[in-house]
C-alpha cells in the first residue's frame, strides 16, 4: 500500500474522466513514438492548469510510523499570465511546484492537477519547461551550443538543422542573450557568464521547445536586485506573447517584482491563506484585519504576517481552557481563506472545469522522447568529449599520474633482469612489483568516482525533462570515460613500466601484459562508476570503493595464500580483481621460466634443479596460483566479467535514480 493510501486524505479522486491514453484529437507526428511539440492539449483557448484537492505525504520515519502531510489539500487556478507561489521557508511552495509539473512520485500524491481542462498527459514532465533554482546547464560550452544541445534532442526529429538553428537565434534573440552567446557558461575552473546570463540560459533551455507552460523554481534566488527584475520582467514579456502560464515559486520578492505578479497563492504550513489576483490580495487581507503599510512591499508583508501566524499559539475556541482547541492564528488564516468569497470564486472556477473534464477527450501521451537512440548517443557523445577537451586538466593529471606511477615503480624495480641477487628474490621481486602496478592501476582509477556523482543533477534534470533516455548518457559517459581516461593512460603506463622493469622482451608478452593493465583500470573504473551513480556524495562513494578495493586485496593471493584459505570462504578469490590481475601478469612472466642465482632469467627448465634454481611454474602454484594455460584467457575472462557486471549495475542504478526522482 503506498503511503498515500495509508493516509488520512481528504480527496484522492482521480480525474473523472479522459485518461491520458485515449484517441488523440490531432494527427500525431508520423513516427509513432516521437512527440510534437505542441499537442492539442495545448491549442487555443488555454485555460491554464488547475489543481484539485492536492495531497502530498511523505514518510519521515520509519516501521509504521504514520506519513507527514506536507500539502493539505490545495486546489486552485493558474491562468495565463506570471503565477507566484510565495509562502515562508518550508511552506510547500517546491513541493506544489513539483507536483504542477508532474515531477513528485504519484504514489505519495493525491488530488489531480488538469492542464487546460483535461488530465495532465504522462509525458507533461517532457512538453512543459522547468527551471530549477540550481541552474543546470554544461559549465563548458557556450551560451549557444548549451541551447543547440536542447535544440537538438528536444525538436521532433522532423526538425531540419536550420530550423534547429533559426529556433536557438530566436531564443538568444528573445532573451537578450546575443552579447553572450559565444562565451562559456564557467566551472570551478573558469568564470564564465554572469548570474543573470546563465539564469536567462536556463530559461532558454526551456523555451527551446515553447512549452505553453514553464515552471521556475525560485528564479531570483542568488542574483542581484537589478538582475532579478529583469529575470521576472522577461518572464512577463515572455507570458505575454501567446497564451503561456508561467508558475514559480519564489521567497521574498521586491516590491518591483511583485507588480509583475498576475496571480498568488500563498501557502503557509501546506495550505493556502490566499489564491487569486495578486493585486486583489492587499485588499482582500484588509478586508480580514491586516493592513499593510502604504510603503511597506505587499511580499514583505505578507510573509511577516504568515511568518508571525505560524508562530503565534492564540486559544480561539474558549476561554474555558477545558474546551479550547488551540488553534494558531496561521489556522485561523487557513480557515478565514476557506470561507472567504475568494475561495467560493475559485472553487466554482474549479468545479466547472472538473464537470467540463468528463465531456472533453483526453489526448493521448505520446511517447516521451523527441529524438531516437542513435541521435541521442551522438549528440550526448559529442557534449561529452567536448567537455573533456575543454576541461584537459583532469584528462592530462589521469595520464600525468599513471606516467609518475610508470617512473616510480620502474625505478623501484628497474632492469629486474639484470640484478644478481638471492634466487627466490629474483621471483618474489617480480611478483611484488605485479603486485605493487596493479595496486596502482585500481587506486589510480578512483578518479572514475566522479563520472555520475559531477552530473547526477544534469542528468536527472535533462532525463526527466525528455532530453535523452539513460541508456544514451550512459553510453556515451561510459565510451568518453573509458577510451582517453583509462585505455589511454594504462597503455602508457605499461610501455614505460614493462620496458624500464625488463621484463621478457617479446611482442606477446608485451600486449598481453598491456591488455592486462587495461582490463584492471576498467573494472576499476565500472566499480567506481556504479558506486558513483548510487551515491550522492564523494566521501562517501570513496568510502565504499575502498572498501571494496581493499576487501579484493585481502583475496589477492599475496596476504595469505589463496590454498590455505578455510573450504567456505575459497569462492571469495574469484571475485577478486587482484587475483585475476596478478595472476594473469604472473603467468605471463614467470611460468615457464627457470630462475638461477646468478643467471636470473635462465629459461632451461630441464636444468632447472638444484638449491640455485627456481622453477617459476611451481613457485606460483606453491602460493596457489594456476598455472595450466588456459588460465592466461580464464584470468582474462574474470576481469573482463567484473568489468561487466559492475557497468551493468551501473546501469541499472542510473534508472533507479531516474525513479527515485
Ligand atoms: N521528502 C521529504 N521528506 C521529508 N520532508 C519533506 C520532504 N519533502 C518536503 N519535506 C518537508 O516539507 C516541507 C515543505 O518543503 P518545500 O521544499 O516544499 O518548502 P518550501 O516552501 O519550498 O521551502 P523553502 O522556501 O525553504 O525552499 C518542509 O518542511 C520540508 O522539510
Amino acid at each position: 500500500m503506498s503511503d498515500l493510501e495509508k493516509s488520512p486524505l481528504r480527496s484522492t479522486s482521480p480525474p473523472p474522466y479522459g485518461t491520458t491514453d485515449v484517441e488523440p484529437e490531432v494527427a500525431y507526428h508520423s513516427q509513432g513514438e516521437h512527440i510534437t511539440v505542441k499537442e492539442d492539449i495545448f491549442k487555443d483557448d488555454f485555460v491554464g492548469v488547475s489543481f484539485h484537492d492536492i495531497v502530498y505525504v511523505v514518510n519521515t520515519g520509519c516501521c509504521g510510523t504514520k506519513p507527514t502531510e506536507i500539502l493539505h489539500s490545495v486546489s486552485g487556478v493558474l491562468p495565463c499570465g506570471v503565477n507566484a507561489i510565495m509562502g515562508p521557508t518550508g511552506s510547500g511552495k517546491t513541493t506544489l511546484l513539483d507536483i504542477l509539473a508532474g515531477r513528485k512520485a504519484k504514489a505519495n500524491v493525491g488530488g489531480y492537477v488538469l492542464v487546460n481542462g483535461r488530465p495532465q498527459p504522462s509525458n507533461f514532465r517532457c512538453k512543459s519547461g522547468y527551471v530549477v533554482q540550481d541552474d543546470i546547464v554544461m559549465g563548458t560550452l557556450s551560451v549557444k551550443e548549451n541551447l543547440m544541445f536542447s535544440a537538438a534532442l528536444r525538436l521532433p526529429s522532423s526538425t531540419s538543422w536550420a530550423q534547429r538553428k533559426e529556433r536557438v537565434a530566436t531564443v538568444i534573440q528573445e532573451l537578450g542573450l546575443e552579447r553572450c552567446a559565444n562565451t562559456k557558461i564557467g566551472t570551478e575552473f573558469f568564470r564564465g557568464v554572469s548570474g543573470g546570463e546563465r539564469k536567462r540560459t536556463n530559461i532558454g533551455m526551456e523555451l527551446i521547445i515553447e512549452p505553453q507552460v514553464l515552471f521556475l523554481d525560485e528564479p531570483t534566488t542568488g542574483l542581484d536586485a537589478y538582475t532579478a527584475v529583469s529575470v521576472v520582467q522577461l518572464l512577463k514579456r515572455l507570458s505575454e506573447k501567446g497564451d503561456r502560464v508561467i508558475i514559480m515559486s519564489i521567497h521574498q520578492p521586491r516590491y518591483s517584482i511583485f507588480k509583475l505578479f498576475d496571480g498568488l497563492t500563498l501557502l503557509s504550513q501546506g495550505d493556502m491563506v490566499y489564491h487569486g489576483p495578486a493585486q486583489s490580495s492587499l485588499d482582500y487581507f484588509s478586508s480580514i484585519g491586516y493592513v499593510c503599510e502604504e510603503r511597506n512591499n505587499p511580499a514583505d508583508y505578507f510573509l511577516d504576517v504568515l511568518t508571525k501566524a505560524e508562530k503565534s499559539n492564540v486559544i480561539t475556541e474558549s476561554d474555558d481552557t477545558d474546551n479550547s482547541t488551540g488553534v494558531t492564528e496561521a489556522n485561523n488564516l487557513v480557515n478565514t481563506y476557506q470561507e472567504s468569497q475568494q475561495c467560493v470564486e475559485v472553487s466554482e472556477q474549479l468545479q466547472t472545469l472538473a464537470d467540463n473534464s468528463h465531456t472533453r477527450r483526453g489526448v493521448r501521451s505520446g511517447g516521451t522522447y523527441a529524438t531516437g537512440f542513435l541521435w541521442q548517443l551522438m549528440v550526448v557523445t559529442i557534449r561529452s568529449l567536448l567537455n573533456l577537451l575543454r576541461n584537459p586538466m583532469i584528462s592530462f593529471f589521469q595520464v600525468l599520474t599513471m606516467v609518475i606511477f610508470a617512473l616510480i615503480v620502474g625505478l623501484i624495480y628497474l632492469r629486474l633482469d639484470e640484478k644478481d641477487v638471492n634466487v627466490r628474490t629474483v621471483v618474489t621481486d617480480r611478483i611484488g612489483a605485479f603486485f605493487f602496478i596493479v595496486m596502482n592501476q585500481v587506486f589510480g582509477n578512483l578518479s572514475a568516482v566522479d563520472v555520475f556523482i559531477k552530473q547526477k543533477a544534469l542528468f536527472i534534470h535533462e532525463n526527466s525533462s525528455g532530453f535523452y533516455r539513460v541508456s544514451a548518457f550512459y553510453f556515451s559517459k561510459v565510451f568518453v570515460d573509458l577510451i582517453p581516461m583509462r585505455i589511454i593512460p594504462s597503455f602508457t603506463f605499461s610501455v614505460i613500466a614493462y620496458f624500464m622493469i625488463g621484463f621478457q622482451v617479446s611482442a606477446a608478452k608485451f600486449f598481453y601484459f598491456a591488455l592486462v593493465i587495461c582490463l584492471t583500470s576498467i573494472a576499476a573504473a565500472s566499480i567506481a562508476f556504479a558506486i558513483s551513480a548510487l551515491v550522492r556524495v564523494t566521501g562517501l562513494a570513496n568510502l565504499f570503493i575502498a572498501m571494496l578495493f581493499v576487501f579484493q586485496m585481502l583475496f589477492g593471493g599475496l596476504f595469505i595464500s589463496l590454498d590455505s584459505l578455510p573450504v567456505w570462504l575459497q569462492w571469495i578469490k574469484y571475485l577478486s580483481l587482484f587475483r585475476y590481475s596478478v595472476e594473469a601478469l604472473a603467468h605471463n612472466e614467470i611460468v615457464g621460466q627457470c630462475y638461477c642465482s646468478n643467471n636470473a632469467t635462465a629459461a632451461i627448465i630441464e636444468a632447472c634443479s638444484g638449491p640455485l634454481c627456481v622453477n617459476g611454474s611451481e613457485f606460483l602454484s606453491g602460493i596457489g596460483y594456476e598455472t595450466a594455460p588456459e588460465w592466461l584467457w580464464i584470468d582474462v575472462g574474470g576481469l573482463a566479467a567484473i568489468a561487466l557486471v559492475f557497468l551493468l549495475l551501473t546501469y541499472f542504478n542510473l534508472r533507479m535514480l531516474k525513479k527515485s526522482k
